[in-house]
């Protein structure tokens, strides 16, 4: 972790050397209105496979975790971690296949991914928020029946989609303190799991908990138009025209759909962003500039 105020500047060799201080202020400052603004409210972050690829971006997002934490905002982190299920499905020879941005899933492949995210991923992450000063506490979809996962289509096995949820443990987590960290595998009713795209998982918590924000982290800047331009503002019929005409692809048209329908479900506002970046959810939440693409109804 980083030095603590007591071990930092506070020596006489660091103290009014520079400017430094006064542009901290300044910054704590403006952020005021950011920081009453957002007290109180619940909001979903979700942590893409993508953007935790180093241990450092690991870090600086626990970080931001615990700040929004400490500044009375109540986060609830839902992780993907494509990646890393593809690297342990390669590891295990097993072959695997995306349809429209999701995991073909098998029951041995949905095996593997309940190992990689509700294992590895979620205690990594539990880890790194708890480091950084947090009280982190690591769930699945199947936890309390939190999600109850039906098929999404023929052919496509044990890729899930969330058909009803229970959201009272996560309300019992946040108003205790505890900032909890989802894994999107979840279950039917008789136990088997499923493979639901953590992108899905994160829109329906969010309008199921009635989140004023959903901030997707990826490893874009944002959504793009087809000539590679950021896109910062888009509204459903955007997002859908988008679908639509071929612009979004691949990964982007879950995270697109599940944009849509948190804010059809009430979720004030979405924001796809760079996670890649550290400290954009910072940047989003207590700067005017805000970061990456906001999505409204
Ligand atoms: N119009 C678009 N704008 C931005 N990214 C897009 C677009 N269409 C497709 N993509 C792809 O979507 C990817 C993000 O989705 P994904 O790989 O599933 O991310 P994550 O692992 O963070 O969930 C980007 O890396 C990019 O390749
Ligand atoms: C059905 C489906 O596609 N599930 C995803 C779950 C993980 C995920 O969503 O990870 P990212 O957010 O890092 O992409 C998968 O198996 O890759």
């Amino acid at each position: 972790m980083d030095a603590s105020p007591d071990t930092m500047s506070d020596s006489s060799t660091n103290r009014r050397k520079n400017e430094g201080g006064w542009m901290s202020a300044e910054t704590l400052s403006r952020a005021l209105p950011f920081i009453q603004r957002h007290a109180g409210a619940t909001i979903v972050v979700k942590f893409g496979g993508h953007a935790m690829s180093t241990p450092e971006l690991m870090a600086e997002f626990a970080k931001d975790i615990v700040l929004l934490a400490q500044v009375g905002v109540r986060p609830i982190v839902v992780h993907g971690g494509g990646p890393q299920i593809g690297s342990m499905l390669s590891r295990l020879d097993i072959k695997t296949e995306f349809k429209d941005g999701l995991r073909v899933s098998d029951m041995e492949t949905v095996g593997v991914a309940e190992m990689v995210l509700s294992g590895a991923v979620n205690k990594a992450i539990v880890s790194a928020v708890n480091c950084a000063g947090g009280r982190a506490v690591g769930i699945s979809g199947r936890d309390a029946r939190l999600i109850t996962a039906a098929p999404k289509a023929e052919g496509l096995g044990f890729t899930g989609v969330p058909v009803a949820t229970d959201t009272r443990v996560l309300t019992t987590l946040t108003d205790a303190g505890f900032i909890p960290v989802v894994s999107p595998i979840s279950a039917d009713t008789s136990g088997d799991g499923y493979n639901i795209n953590a992108d899905t998982v994160a829109g329906t918590l969010a309008a199921a908990l009635g989140a004023t924000r959903m901030i997707l982290m990826t490893d874009v800047e944002g959504v793009m138009d087809k000539s590679k331009r950021l896109l910062t503002d888009l509204s459903r019929t955007d997002v859908q025209g988008l679908i639509d005409d071929g612009t979004a692809q691949g990964g982007m048209i879950p995270k697109l759909t599940t944009a849509m329908d948190a804010v059809a479900g009430g979720v004030e506002a979405v924001v796809i962003l760079d996670g890649r970046r550290a400290h954009g959810l910072i940047v989003e939440l207590f700067t005017d500039e805000g970061a990456g693409t906001l999505i409204h109804a």
